[in-house]
């Protein structure tokens, strides 16, 4: 994972390899594959398979899951070969110390309020909308909101224009977005794509 300063960007949904390749380019640091069923976006583990070939080690590549058994995320994580696993379930800490390997990232992803990265055993929180993959935003900008400590990503509803604001609004280590890169559902924008990584760099977070 990155060590720099900068923001960690996280481009998701991705299904060409087009698109794999523009996010790696514009620097991303990490991209996501969604394997929870019933999106536009999925992918099944042979495609995630060579779309994450295309993605140098540096680049962390992501499997997407929601509510899926705890056998099919590892097999579909060791079939497509992503080195990290994002849970957008209702998973207990059980669950992720089944999932955790050596070299495998886990990202939490929750629209619940959490005080701190790491309670479930997760390396990476992600703070969503409580319907993740929509674009529809939340009250992160709210007074009343309170950044959780450790590494944590903020997601939902972000664009090319508000991704700047909302790093330096909620100090945010990192962001992930999928719909504010589309042009149509489903459907990334390789010129979004890399206006909303220029954001993030250029927030000054
Ligand atoms: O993208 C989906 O359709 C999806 C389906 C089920 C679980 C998660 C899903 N996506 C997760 C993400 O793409 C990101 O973590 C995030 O929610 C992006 O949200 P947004 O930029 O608002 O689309």
């Amino acid at each position: 994972m990155s060590e720099s300063s900068a923001p960690f960007v996280k481009i998701c949904g991705l299904k060409t390899g087009h698109d794999v390749d523009v996010a790696v380019e514009a620097g991303a640091d990490a991209i996501g594959f969604v394997f929870a069923p019933g999106s536009p976006r999925t992918v099944g583990a042979g495609l995630a398979r060579e779309l994450a070939a295309r993605v140098p080690d540096g680049v962390l590549t992501v499997g997407v899951f929601r509510g899926q058994p705890v056998e099919e995320v590892r097999r579909l994580a060791e079939a497509s070969g992503v080195r990290g696993v994002q849970l957008h379930g209702d998973e207990g800490p059980e669950y992720y110390e089944e999932l955790r390997a050596p070299g495998r990232t886990l990202l939490r992803a929750t629209a619940e309020h959490v005080k701190a990265c790491g309670e479930y055993g997760e390396d990476l929180l992600l703070l969503d909308a409580p319907d993740p993959g929509s674009g529809k935003p939340w009250n992160w900008g709210s007074a009343d909101f309170a950044a959780p400590e450790g590494r944590w990503l903020l997601a939902g509803g972000l664009t090319p224009a508000n991704v700047a604001e909302a790093l330096r609004t909620t100090g945010a280590w990192g962001v992930d977005v999928s719909s504010g890169v589309e042009e149509g559902r489903g459907v990334k924008s390789p010129a979004l794509i890399r206006a909303f990584v220029r954001a993030a760099h250029a927030s000054g977070r």
